[in-house]
C-alpha cells in the first residue's frame, strides 16, 4: 500500500538503509535503485538529496513496508533486483522475478556480436526469417534481437514455464507480442518445426560448474533458479547439447552464438571444430576483456 511522505522523512529513512547497507557489505547504491522505482525519483535527486525540502512525496509503498523489504535485502540477501521487480538492460527496463536469472550486464553484448556477425555470413537475408533464442529466462535476448532485427520472428524457448511468464509479459510491455513466439521445452525440442530454417541460434545457457555454485554469492546461490545457472559437472552440459543439436535446425550460412563462463573459451571452439558441421569459429571478450562469447556458422 502506497502512501506520501515529506522529503524529510524520506530522507532519514534513505540514511537509515544506506548505513545499515554498508554495515551488512552491500553497496548504498542499491538504496537509490529500489527509491528510484518506488518513489520516482531521478537517480540525480537521490544523490544530491534535493527532494529533502519537498513536502510530499508519494510513494507506492509504505515505509514500513520499504524497511521489511530491505530487511530481506539484508538479512537473506534477496537481489535488490527481485525486491524492485525490474532491472535495466539495454535500453530496456525488464521485469524479473525469481523465477528468472537477473540478466546481466556482460550479456547485452551478445547483441551486438549478431550485429557484428551477420555481415560475414554468405546468407543475404540472415537479418531477417528465423532466430532464436534458448534458454530464453527473462525473455532478454529475445528482446534485444526483436528490437535490432526488425524483420525477423524470433521463437525463444525455455524449460521452465515461469520464466516464459515473465519473458512474455516483458514481450507485451516492449510491443514485440507479434514478433517473439514462446515455447515451452527442452532446448530446440519444441522447434521441430524450423528445421533447416533457422538463421541464428543465441543462447545464455546455464554454465556454472554444479560443484562451483554453493560458492557463488549467496544472492546467486541461494535465490537465483538453479535450473539457470547449473552446467552440470565441469559446467559444459548444455553448451555441449547445444554444439551437438544445433546443425539440423540451421540454415547453411546460420549463426550460433553463446555466452560461456570465464575459462571455457579454449574447450568451447575445440567442441565446435571436432563437431564438423561449424565454421569461422571466433571467440569474443566482454567489456573487461575476458573471453566469453563463441560465434561459429553453419557449414
Ligand atoms: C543463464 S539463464 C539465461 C537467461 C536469459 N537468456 C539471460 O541471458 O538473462 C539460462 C536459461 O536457460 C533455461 N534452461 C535451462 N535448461 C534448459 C533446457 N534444457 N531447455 C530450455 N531452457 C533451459 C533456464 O530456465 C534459464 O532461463
Amino acid at each position: 500500500m502506497g502512501e506520501t511522505v515529506s522529503g524529510k522523512q524520506l530522507s532519514q529513512w534513505q540514511n537509515w538503509a544506506k548505513k545499515e547497507s554498508i554495515a551488512s557489505k552491500i553497496s548504498p547504491n542499491e538504496v537509490d535503485w529500489l527509491l528510484q522505482e518506488v518513489a520516482e525519483l531521478t537517480h540525480l535527486e537521490l544523490r544530491l538529496e534535493t527532494f529533502k525540502n519537498r513536502s510530499k512525496i508519494p510513494l507506492k509503498q509504505s515505509l514500513s513496508e520499504l524497511t521489511d523489504l530491505w530487511q530481506q535485502r539484508l538479512t537473506c540477501r534477496l537481489p535488490v533486483q527481485y525486491l524492485v521487480g525490474v532491472t535495466p538492460w539495454r535500453k530496456f527496463k525488464i521485469k524479473v522475478s525469481p523465477d528468472v536469472l537477473i540478466p546481466r550486464p556482460e550479456t547485452e553484448y551478445i547483441i551486438d556480436i549478431v550485429l557484428k556477425a551477420i555481415p560475414e555470413s554468405p546468407l543475404f537475408d540472415i537479418a531477417s526469417g528465423n532466430w532464436v533464442d534458448l534458454g530464453t529466462g527473462s525473455g532478454a535476448i529475445a528482446l534485444g534481437l526483436a528490437d535490432i532485427l526488425t524483420n525477423a520472428t524470433i521463437y525463444a524457448v525455455d524449460r521452465s514455464r515461469g520464466a516464459l511468464d515473465i519473458a512474455e509479459d516483458n514481450a507485451i510491455e516492449w510491443g514485440f507480442a507479434e514478433r517473439i513466439h514462446f515455447k515451452q521445452g527442452f532446448w530446440w525440442t519444441p522447434l521441430e518445426f524450423l528445421r533447416g530454417q533457422v538463421n541464428g541460434m543465441v543462447s545464455n545457457p546455464p554454465y556454472i560448474p554444479t560443484e562451483l555454485i554453493a560458492t557463488l554469492d549467496p544472492e546467486v546461490a541461494y535465490h537465483e533458479p538453479h535450473i539457470a545457472l547449473d552446467g552440470g559437472e565441469g559446467g559444459l552440459e548444455s553448451i555441449r547439447y547445444l554444439i551437438e543439436s544445433s546443425p539440423p535446425y540451421l540454415r547453411s550460412g546460420g549463426i550460433w552464438l553463446i555466452e560461456m563462463m570465464a575459462g571455457q573459451a579454449e574447450q568451447v571452439a575445440q567442441l565446435l571444430a571436432c563437431q564438423g558441421s561449424y565454421q569461422n569459429i571466433q571467440i569474443f571478450p566482454d567489456f573487461a576483456g575476458i573471453e566469453r562469447f563463441a560465434l561459429a556458422y553453419r557449414r
